[in-house]
């Protein structure tokens, strides 16, 4: 059956994963109100279409630290592709088609060899580890591997309450490993409920502003920081000197009650003031959707569990027909709202 959209990727991952792991990606935090609401906003939202405008070219592409990206999608840092597919992070960074691809901490697969697969710009996703050698070591694998840029995740010194996962005593399999960690590190993933209890025994939970100075001067790739959700924090972010900003509340898995990214996201995008990119995640699933966040002020957007689903059903082409699946999704809601270049996608082509 061919996928005409996001949703045909998930039906068909569906009957292919383990059920405990399907739980693992599709949940949330506490009563998953916050995952609800991510996907309540696109929903809602209305587009003021154009008329009459010449739509025959609608330039997709964008400039985003120093890259071309074939279109404002990139692929959000999910842990453990290795859950989802044997060759894990391989098949996503094969299968990205020129998208950049956020690669998290607990990625299955080496850092070195996502780089020779990669089609398109790598950053490389952290948590705050009380073990700063092993944040310096990963850091600097990344630089020399030829990622561009660090992401740091600051929505969860420690991890959501998953209920789902609570009630399956979810725990990572043995074989499923985070290979870019060192194994004993991570020895309590492979109990129940280890993935909250392995972030208590290695989060820093004590980390602030103040330590943003030390990360940044690990290297000189920027420094994209990921979880904002306040007018407050959007600037302390910039004044910190971070270069990009990513709006999100970690698609409703950690602080359930978490404003929807997507109303976030004005704020932050009025407290930057155009002093760095800002870009979106949580409920993205239709080209319509990247556009609505566009208008909304985002530079960019990132997906996170359509990415697992694809490369579920269909590996490394699955993630390249997801992409570009969305990519012409997007590109024909710009020619069907008349507004065939990035500068037009504003707040006036929304209603409200
Ligand atoms: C299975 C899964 C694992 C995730 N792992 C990470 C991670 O390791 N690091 C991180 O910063 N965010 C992680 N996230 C959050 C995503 O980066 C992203 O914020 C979220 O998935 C976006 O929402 P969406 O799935 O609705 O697109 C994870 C999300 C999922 C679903
Ligand atoms: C010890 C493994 C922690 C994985 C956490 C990944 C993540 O951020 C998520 O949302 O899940």
């Amino acid at each position: 059956m061919p996928h005409l959209s996001v949703d045909d990727y998930a039906i068909a991952a569906r009957e292919l994963v383990d059920s405990k792991v399907w739980d693992f990606v599709c949940g949330g935090g506490g009563a998953e109100i916050t995952l609800a609401a991510n996907r309540h906003i696109f929903d809602t939202a209305m587009i003021r279409p154009r008329i009459l405008v010449d739509v025959s070219i609608c330039d997709t592409s964008r400039l985003l630290l120093g890259d071309r990206w074939p279109s404002p999608i990139g692929i959000a840092p999910t842990a453990y592709h290795t859950l989802l597919h044997p060759e894990g992070e391989l098949a996503t960074a094969q299968g990205a088609n020129g998208a950049p691809m956020v690669v998290s901490i607990f990625a299955g697969q080496p850092l070195e060899e996502i780089a020779k697969r990669a089609t398109g710009p790598l950053w490389l996703q952290l948590y705050w580890l009380q073990r700063r050698d092993v944040m310096t070591s990963l850091a600097k694998r990344a630089h020399d591997a030829g990622f561009r840029a660090l992401m740091l995740t600051v929505d969860a010194p420690r991890i959501g309450r998953r209920l789902r996962d609570m009630r399956n005593g979810f725990a990572i399999p043995p074989h499923i490993q985070a290979v870019n960690l060192d194994e004993t590190v991570m020895a309590a993933t492979h109990q129940p409920d280890g993935i909250a209890k392995h972030a208590a025994l290695t989060f820093d939970q004590r980390v602030t502003w103040a330590d943003l100075a030390w990360l940044k001067s690990l290297t000189d790739l920027p420094l994209v920081l990921k979880g904002v959700l306040t007018a407050e924090d959007a600037a302390l972010a910039v004044e910190h000197g971070v270069d990009a900003i990513v709006v999100s509340n970690h698609g409703g898995r950690q602080l359930d009650g978490a404003v929807p990214a997507m109303r976030a996201l004005p704020e932050v995008v009025a407290a930057v003031d155009g002093r760095c990119p800002v870009l979106v995640d949580g409920g993205i699933r239709h080209g319509r959707d990247v556009f609505v966040a566009l208008a909304s002020g985002a530079s960019a957007v990132l997906i996170g569990r359509p990415v697992l689903w694809a490369l579920a059903a269909g590996g490394a082409s699955g993630v390249g027909e997801l992409l570009s699946l969305l990519n012409a999704e997007f590109e024909h809601t710009m020619a069907l709202a008349g507004r065939p270049r990035a500068e037009e996608i504003t707040r006036s082509a929304l209603y409200g």
